[in-house]
């Protein structure tokens, strides 16, 4: 019989998670099993699950094995890797300050401030396209982003808002260039160094915010002015959280919270396989 398996339930601006510490790496994580913890009715509720393993690579790291709510395997997570890092210190994991957490995009060096607030360095950003998004049969350009995971970056134009749009259904995208799938940002510029956003997540949904996504929307605003480096405030649905992207990287800060913590049922479990 299965032991009750322990969980916290966190979010980082209102993106929501299931962090499973699952320290021997014994846990069958299946996709079934994913979009039931996910599931707002029959599960937990949340916008994907973190499960806490050892790295494969190096036994002083811990990989962050992140799946989004449909049961997908994604490379990256920012908001997530936030709520993970803040786990590893809140269980004496790991010291606060700086250290690094393993995903499937590479390593991301953390830093966990005395606010609870974390930093982490995401790495290059790669714009690596011109494209557009659909919704309800209206055109919005965008650019391809590379932050380890797929994005597509559309600014509004001037004196529109993000408010209008209706994400309930996934926006049109360029399948060929984005054969696995792709986040969809829509940005509106609010002032020289704030923007805001509304994002649709790939193996989600629209979400309350998308780590990840603002990186990648920064990088879309700074592109279609020209620059290739800079920084913004991000307001999200869900908060805000700071970006910024240099010549060789980028970080993102913003808030991790929990929430709760409790054990799974074994019965629940076991019947979700
Ligand atoms: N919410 C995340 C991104 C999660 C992965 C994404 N849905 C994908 O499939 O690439 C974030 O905060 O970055």
């Amino acid at each position: 019989m299965q032991p009750p398996i322990p969980f916290r339930k966190g979010h980082g601006t209102q993106n929501d998670f299931v962090l499973l510490p699952d320290l021997a790496d014994a846990l069958e994580l299946t996709e079934s099993r994913v979009r039931a913890l996910c599931d707002r009715r029959m599960g937990l509720g949340a916008d994907g699950v973190l499960r806490v393993v050892p790295s494969e690579v190096d036994a002083d790291t811990w990989f962050m094995d992140y799946r989004n709510a449909d049961g997908s395997i994604a490379e990256m997570c920012g908001n997530g890797v936030r709520v993970f890092a803040r786990y590893l210190v809140d269980a004496g994991l790991v010291k606060r300050g700086g250290f690094v957490i393993g995903t499937r995009a590479g390593d991301r060096r953390v830093e966990v401030h005395d606010d609870d607030t974390v930093t982490v360095h995401m790495g290059a950003v790669r714009v690596f396209g011109e494209s557009s998004a659909t919704v309800q049969n209206m055109l919005f350009p965008g650019v391809a982003v590379d932050v380890g995971n797929p994005h597509l970056g559309c600014q509004l134009p001037e004196g529109s808002t993000v408010d209008v749009l209706d994400l309930t259904a996934q926006p049109g995208y360029d399948r060929a260039l984005f054969p696995n799938g792709v986040n969809v940002e829509f940005i509106q510029e609010l002032g020289p160094d704030a923007i805001r956003m509304r994002v649709h997540e790939r193996g989600v949904g629209e979400t309350r915010s998308c780590g990840t996504g603002t990186v990648a929307a920064v990088k879309s605003w700074l592109h279609s002015k020209n620059r290739t480096t800079g920084s913004a405030t991000v307001d999200v649905p869900g908060g805000q959280v700071s970006v910024v992207i240099t010549d060789d990287g980028s970080t993102l800060t913003g808030p991790a919270e929990f929430v709760a913590e409790g054990t799974l049922s074994s019965q629940w479990w076991t019947a979700h396989r």
